[in-house]
């Protein structure tokens, strides 16, 4: 069956809000998350420029979850660092592999800050062959962001995007153009920092989350399988077509060849049967409707002269009664035969009834007309029709000449009173209607 055209229309609506659904969808579909603030078995690091003459000190409030103070004790003294650090690597202490953020777009910090600084700094650290050299952790990409204080009052989304390599870590190295961009492929640690330039007096920071997150799949994944499917599907709807279209022109060609021959049948079948209706059964001979057709088809001006002659076989009730009706069967079909032999080929001849013939001769005058009737008749006579038991059998001629304009009826029966007169006449002859 094919798809109606009101079914298609609904196919393709299902198919559109389908579409439209899984669109719409992709944002409610799980995420993908990591908590980088993995608990009491990370490994965390309290920085501070302190040991290296610096005015700053750091502190664990509570190192178990991520709390510290950062104070500046002295501001004669400069201050350059103070933070914390969290190790992202899968073995401890070994800061060549990381964590591969690729799968991730967002990472969503909540940390609580009890500080009258203006901003802090979200760190990472990237380790990467290309760039980094195992036996020196500072080779390992540096990669800031700096935050508002005011804006981490509440948990913040942050992009990937919205980081840079820091100045002074390029500054320092020979680094390639292409690695200049922040590079999280294989990202080794983490860091909170207080900032340079610490006001004084105590800051004091709690790390509560760090978390990365990401579509399970992506964007351009999610409308690439969309595409997909529609373009799927509307292969499968191409190559459906094209089997049920070639399908039915095969059963069209099947119907076609089927009616074909149905016809030529039909035709054979209307040919013979007009063949049929149009010949005598007993004799084989044309019958009355395939002579008079026949006739009426005649180019008149061209078949004048044209001769009518009727022909009646003679006592044929005699040859019934003493030799039976099949044996006058026989007679009818062996004169018939004679009639056949003994015309030409565009004369018309007909068993008119019973034991009566017509046979009308295109182009014959009358002298011509009564030598052929009187050639049957002899023909006849002298046939042997009853080998054993003989018994002469005759017929009797009427031979009438067609006028100018004569109509068949009229010539019919000026043939057949001279018929008639052979009858009268003893029978066995021929008599010319020569009264033109
Ligand atoms: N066997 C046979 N007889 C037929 C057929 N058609 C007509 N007859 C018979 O032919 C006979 C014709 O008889 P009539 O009309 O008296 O003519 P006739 O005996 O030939 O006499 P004339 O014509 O006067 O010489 C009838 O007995 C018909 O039954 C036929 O197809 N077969």
């Amino acid at each position: 069956m094919a798809v109606a055209d009101n079914q298609k229309q609904w196919v393709l609506l299902c198919a559109l809000l389908l579409t439209i659904l899984l669109i719409a969808l992709r944002d409610y579909l799980p995420k993908r998350q990591l908590q980088l603030v993995a608990g009491a078995d990370q490994i965390t690091y309290l920085y501070y420029d302190k040991t290296e003459g610096g005015g700053t000190l750091g502190e664990w409030i509570d190192q178990e979850n991520l709390s510290f103070r950062c104070i500046r004790f002295n501001m004669e003294l400069p201050s350059t660092y103070c933070g914390v650090s969290l190790e992202l690597t899968l073995d401890p202490g070994d800061f060549t592999r990381g964590i591969d953020f690729s799968h991730y777009d967002t990472l969503l910090l909540d940390i609580d800050i009890n500080s009258d600084q203006s901003r802090i700094s979200l760190i990472f650290r990237n380790f990467n062959p290309d760039y980094s050299d195992a036996s020196d952790f500072n080779s390992t990409q540096h990669i800031s962001l700096p935050l508002r204080v005011r804006d981490l009052d509440q948990p913040i989304a942050i992009s990937f995007d919205e980081f840079s390599v820091s100045e002074w870590w390029l500054v320092n190295r020979d680094i390639e153009r292409e690695y200049t961009q922040p590079d999280f492929s294989n990202v080794v640690l983490m860091g909170i920092d207080a900032r340079d330039r610490l006001n004084g007096g105590v800051h004091e920071f709690t790390i509560n989350q760090v978390t990365l997150s990401g579509d399970m799949v992506k964007a351009e994944t999610w409308y690439l399988a969309i595409l997909l499917t529609w373009i799927i599907g509307m292969v499968l709807y191409l190559l459906y077509n094209a089997v049920y279209w070639r399908k039915q022109a095969r059963g069209s060609e099947k119907k076609f060849r089927h009616l074909a021959s149905r016809h030529r049948e039909l035709r054979g079948e209307a040919a013979s049967l007009k063949s049929l209706s149009e010949r005598d059964t007993l004799s084989g001979l044309p019958n009355r409707r395939a002579l008079t057709s026949a006739f009426e088809k005649l180019d008149m001006a061209a078949v004048q002269p044209m001769a009518f002659i009727l022909i009646d076989i003679d006592h044929f009730k005699r040859i019934n009664d003493r030799r039976g009706h099949s044996e006058g069967d026989r007679v009818i079909r062996e004169v018939s035969n004679i009639l056949l032999n003994n015309t030409r080929g565009d004369d018309l001849l007909a068993r008119w009834g019973g034991e009566e013939y017509l046979l009308v001769c295109p182009a014959t005058n009358s002298a011509q007309s009564l030598m052929i009737a009187e050639k049957i008749r002899h023909r006849v006579f002298s046939s042997e029709f009853f080998v054993e038991q003989p018994m002469a059998v005759s017929v009797s001629l009427g031979v009438a000449q067609m006028r100018d304009g004569e109509s068949f009826e009229s010539v019919f029966d000026r043939a057949d009173t001279c018929l008639y007169k052979a009858k009268a006449l003893g029978r066995n002859c021929s008599i010319l209607d020569d009264e033109l």
